[in-house]
């Protein structure tokens, strides 16, 4: 058979990675930690419960709103007082005392209107506020002062009256299990007098980075070297589908991998591997991790790929048991470690976790350019929107061209059996 027809489908290594991660996920996600009152009003700190998803559903200890309170800056009135309000005959009404906010006002004298702000709580006994400005006079009488105020329409009950429980009641469940803790998700618990959630703990992601070329950020490069982009790349690219991520950087050394391997925590759910994958001399991922499957997807970036179980038989310092991990191997180029995620990983992940959506915003426009693609692959080229809304390239299609990727929004996929797209072609692409 020829080489190039013995490649894998992208969809087929996709489902093989979901196939192979699936039940490792699974189990991380039966972990249950409690987060309390502290940890979500912290939680703009990220770390604790930026990456959560609540583990059972939560009910709101308080309604929300938490009392009947008012939308705006106006005057609390009964609306039947104003039933015969006409611009010719206005209805008149004196001022009551001034509602501040963070107090119980006292009940709304009949026949009176009681200035109010917005969010502080209706006198019992109104049931409609009017906007100052369709007062007359338009703007409040200073407090203490004895004033009277005027409307010329009427106005509907409960119009601008912000109910108590409208957003949710007490008792009513205010976040469902499942659901990924966002900003929003946390924002409502503290607002809803919750103190304590149980949450799933992400998915512990063991990421190593290989080569002996390879330096950290910050440290002063030497001949050859290069800081370790995928590194920093990855761990982005998992945190943000809600993985917790322990980073290493190896050197092309077998029982180096090894040692970071056989020390790995015992919660991890997977490890991702970038490099030492392809036909190099010292391809350490492959020469190490002789089990798993090494082949090409009929991809490009992303060709040369690595999938299996490594299980890890040695004792080491902190444990006597051999232990089994899903590892999945990216190949080192930068543009094709993030496309490889994009393609194999991130939907997989995104619908364990549920911290994004599965799939990424898709769109099919026109070309601006002509472009070439290697007929037996799927390739996936980056790309921006013009404003005429069609697809501009965004660089070349090389492996290496990081800067590039990071200038694209969109990634552009030419399929499989096409060679070439002139200008105008329609081309599918995802949001990236
Ligand atoms: N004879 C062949 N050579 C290559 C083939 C092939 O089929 N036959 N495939 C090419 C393709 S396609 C790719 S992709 C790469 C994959 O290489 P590896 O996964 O073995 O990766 P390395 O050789 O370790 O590195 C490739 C490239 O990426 C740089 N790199 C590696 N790690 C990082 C990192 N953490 N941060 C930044 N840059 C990194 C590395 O320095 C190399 O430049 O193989 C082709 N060769
Ligand atoms: O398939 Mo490699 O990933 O192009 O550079």
């Amino acid at each position: 058979m020829h080489a190039q027809s013995r490649r894998r489908p992208v969809d087929v290594h996709r489902e093989a990675v979901r196939t192979l991660i699936g039940p490792a996920l699974a189990g991380a996600r039966g972990v249950e930690t409690r987060l309390v009152a502290e940890d979500l009003a912290t939680a703009g700190a990220g770390a604790t419960v930026g990456s959560r998803v609540v583990a059972s559903g939560v009910l709101a200890a308080i309604d929300l709103p938490g009392f009947d309170n008012s939308q705006m800056d106006g005057y609390a009135v009964r609306a039947v007082e104003l039933a015969g309000a006409t611009p010719s005959d206005p209805v008149e009404l004196p001022v009551a005392a001034p509602v501040p906010a963070g107090t119980q006002p006292p009940p709304l004298a009949p026949g009176t209107a009681a200035p109010v702000m917005t969010g502080a709580p209706i006198p019992h006994g109104a049931d409609a506020v009017i906007r100052i400005e369709e007062a007359d006079p338009p703007a409040f009488p200073e407090p203490g002062a004895t004033a009277t105020v005027r409307f010329s329409a009427p106005v509907a009950p409960g119009t601008f009256v912000r109910r108590a429980g409208s957003d949710v009641a007490a008792g009513d469940v205010v976040v469902p299990a499942g659901t990924w803790l966002g900003p929003a998700q946390v924002g409502v618990l503290v607002a809803s007098g919750v103190s304590e959630v149980e949450v799933a703990e992400p998915p512990h992601v063991l990421l190593i980075s290989t080569g002996s070329e390879l330096v950290e950020a910050g440290e002063p490069l030497g001949p050859g070297q290069l800081y370790d982009a995928n590194g920093a790349a990855l761990t982005a690219a998992l945190a943000e589908v809600g993985c917790r991520v322990t980073h290493r950087v190896v050197p092309d050394d077998p029982a180096a991998l090894r040692g970071v391997l056989a020390e790995a925590p015992d919660d991890v759910a997977l490890v991702v591997t970038s490099g030492g994958v392809s036909a190099g001399a010292y391809e350490v991922v492959r020469q190490t991790l002789t089990d798993a499957w090494f082949g090409h997807v009929a991809v490009q970036p992303g060709g040369p790929q690595g999938l299996g179980t490594i299980t890890l038989g040695e004792a080491s310092a902190s444990r006597s048991a051999p232990r089994a991990f899903p590892l999945v191997a990216f190949p080192g180029n930068p543009v094709s470690a993030l496309i490889s995620f994009e393609l194999f990983l991130r939907p997989v992940l995104a619908e364990a976790t549920g911290a994004v959506p599965a799939h990424r915003a898709r769109g099919r426009a026109p070309l601006a350019d002509a472009i070439d693609s290697p007929e037996h692959l799927h390739q996936v080229r980056r790309g921006r929107l013009g404003a005429d809304g069609r697809v501009e390239m965004v660089g070349g299609p090389g492996s290496h061209l990081l800067a590039h990727l990071a200038m694209a929004t969109l990634l552009v996929h030419v399929p499989p059996g096409v060679g070439h797209l002139d200008t105008g072609d329609d081309v599918d692409y995802w949001e990236i």
